[in-house]
Order: C-alpha cells, then sequence, then structure tokens
C-alpha cells in the first residue's frame, strides 16, 4: 500500500485546515493510500518531518500551509537520494508558489489536484546551502516580504508592498556588485538583483515572463543604479511586463549564478531573511515531482 504523511502548519491561514483533517484523511485512505498527519509546532518542524517521511520512503509528502510551510517541507527533501512526490495545498497567507502552478486555494479542490496523480519534475534552487522554490535575492526593496506584516497582506493584497514600499523609497542605495553568470562576469552599481524560479512573484506576474518550472536556468533579474523617479517608473512599467527594454534593467537566464557587494546587503530566500551576502546560486533540474493542475500541464507541454 502507498503511504502518505501530510504535513500542515496549524496556525497558518485562517486555520481552517484542523477543521477539514478527518475529512482530507478519508479521502488519501479512499484513494489507497496510508495516510498520517503531522502538525508543526515552529520554525523549522516541517523540514525535519518531511525529511523523515523521505528517510522512510514514504510515497507522498502533502505541505499544507504558506510559502513558509512549502518552502520548509522541500528543504527537508531536498538533500534526499531518495524524494517522495509532493503535494501542496494551499492555506496560507502569501502562496505564491501554489500560485504559479495553479493549484487552487480550496482545500477540497488542491486535494482533487493530488489524487488526480498528474504530476511534473520541476526545479529547485539552491543557495548557500538553502533551497527556494520561487525566488531569491538581494538589495533593500526585497527586504519588503518579511517587513509587511501577514496580517496588512491578508487585507490589503499588493497594497500594502506599496505602502510599505513607498515608505522605504527614501532608504534605496547601490552597491557596487560583482555578478557572474555561467561564466560571464559583470560589475555594476545596483539596487537589487532577483534570482527567480517561478514567474510568480509577490504579485508580479510578468517581472520574470521568461522563467520555467523545469527547464533548468534561472531568471536573472538585476536592477542598476536609477534616481527614485527613475525606479517609480520601472515598478510602474513591471506592472504589465513592460520593464525589460529599459536599458537600466539586465535580464538573462543562467544555471549558475554568484553575487558579491561591496555593502552589506541581506540575502532573502521565498520571502524569508536567509542571511548575508555573497551569494552562490544553483539551479537544481527538475529535482522535486509535484502534482500540479491538469490545464497547466497541458498549457506548460504547450510552451516547451
Ligand atoms: N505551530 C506553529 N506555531 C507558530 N509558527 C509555526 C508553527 N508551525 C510552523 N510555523 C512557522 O510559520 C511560518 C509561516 O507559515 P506559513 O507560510 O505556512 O503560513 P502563513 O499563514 O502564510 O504565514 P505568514 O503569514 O506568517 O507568512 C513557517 O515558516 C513556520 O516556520
Amino acid at each position: 500500500m502507498k503511504r502518505a504523511r501530510i504535513i500542515y502548519n496549524p496556525t497558518s491561514g485562517r486555520e481552517a485546515f484542523k477543521r477539514e483533517l478527518p475529512t482530507v484523511l478519508e479521502r488519501f485512505e479512499v484513494a489507497g493510500y496510508e495516510t498520517s498527519a503531522h502538525a508543526t509546532t515552529c520554525e523549522g518542524d516541517a523540514t525535519r518531518a518531511a525529511r523523515v517521511a523521505a528517510e522512510r520512503h514514504f510515497d507522498l509528502v502533502v505541505a499544507v500551509g504558506g510559502d513558509g510551510t512549502i518552502n520548509e517541507v522541500i528543504n527537508g527533501l531536498a538533500e534526499q537520494a531518495y524524494r517522495p512526490k509532493l503535494g501542496i495545498i494551499p492555506t496560507g497567507t502569501t502562496n505564491d508558489f501554489a500560485r504559479a502552478l495553479w493549484i487552487p486555494r480550496n482545500i477540497e479542490r488542491a486535494v482533487d489536484v493530488i489524487l488526480a496523480g498528474q504530476s511534473m519534475l520541476i526545479d529547485i534552487g539552491r543557495v548557500n546551502g538553502h533551497h527556494f522554490m520561487n525566488i531569491a535575492g538581494g538589495g533593500k526593496l526585497t527586504e519588503l516580504t518579511y517587513e509587511v506584516p501577514s496580517k496588512l497582506k491578508t487585507m490589503l493584497g499588493q497594497l500594502a508592498y506599496y505602502m510599505k514600499g513607498i515608505e522605504m523609497l527614501p532608504s534605496l542605495k547601490p552597491t557596487h556588485a560583482r555578478i557572474e553568470y555561467d561564466g560571464t562576469a559583470i560589475e555594476e552599481d545596483i539596487m537589487l538583483f532577483l534570482v527567480s524560479n517561478t514567474n510568480s512573484v509577490a504579485g508580479f506576474e510578468k517581472l520574470a515572463p521568461n522563467a520555467k518550472l523545469d527547464d533548468g536556468l534561472f531568471d536573472l533579474l538585476i536592477l542598476k543604479k536609477m534616481n527614485l523617479a527613475e525606479f517609480v517608473r520601472i515598478a510602474t512599467l513591471a506592472q504589465r511586463g513592460a520593464h525589460l527594454d529599459d536599458k537600466r534593467i539586465i535580464y538573462t537566464q543562467a544555471k549558475h549564478i554568484s553575487v558579491e557587494t561591496d555593502d552589506k546587503m541581506q540575502l532573502n530566500i521565498d520571502g524569508e531573511f536567509g542571511g548575508m551576502l555573497p551569494g552562490e546560486f544553483l539551479n537544481l533540474q527538475q529535482h522535486i515531482e509535484v502534482f500540479t493542475p491538469e490545464n497547466f500541464l497541458e498549457k506548460h507541454h504547450g510552451e516547451s
């Protein structure tokens, strides 16, 4: 019999999952999985639970929570030689990864997706020993993701980022950076850089439009030194994906990227603080097998 382990964050979102857990367990059992559940208790717990599930050769791990929980589960699986398939039930405040994969927010429908059994192998990023599935980057503005409180995110959505972003604008300063990507070396004064695995980033759907989930490549986006007015203009263009032709933007794709800066710069990994630069980014191609809706797979195959 196949075995599934559900790893859920009981505090995520509006705590709605706990009420649904018996129904969800029943559905996995009926579908032929011997199923157990682990409620996470603190930061890092989902990583441990996922690692144990891999070591015990579970067939399926289901991560329930927001991007934080999914990131932790992926960190528990990524270093293992045997990696169970991954199902996702998005119940968090921020669910960028589920959105990128077209996984529904509704619990029952997210379970439908997993039990329908359609999956694909996706790339995972690694930087300085941490793994990420959405995006990593550096520069003052990337700190927005942890400076905006989740209550505000829930209430105001993207507007919360704008409000906080405007507050931070005066503190935006360029730093000198040495960046190497797949053998090309550049030196620039930069405002920020983003290393993206998916195209769904903090509500900007067209920030890294070429990001594909299984091509082994990151989208690398670098914002060169610019003044405030130029910055606001480019941020506006980025809303509709019209920022890429601007001469203050470098946009390319690469498998291996290293970044070093003169001034101290924090590393943001999937929306969380991830230590300080320098950073070395490596794309682990088709590293995790994840369940996605049928229509997403059709779109994906149509594009590649
Ligand atoms: N029982 C717990 N109590 C408090 N925090 C927890 C617990 N279990 C897990 N966590 C932590 O909560 C973090 C955020 O969770 P997650 O992303 O699933 O939900 P979220 O609702 O989107 O959260 P947030 O709005 O705080 O980002 C996780 O990275 C994890 O470290």
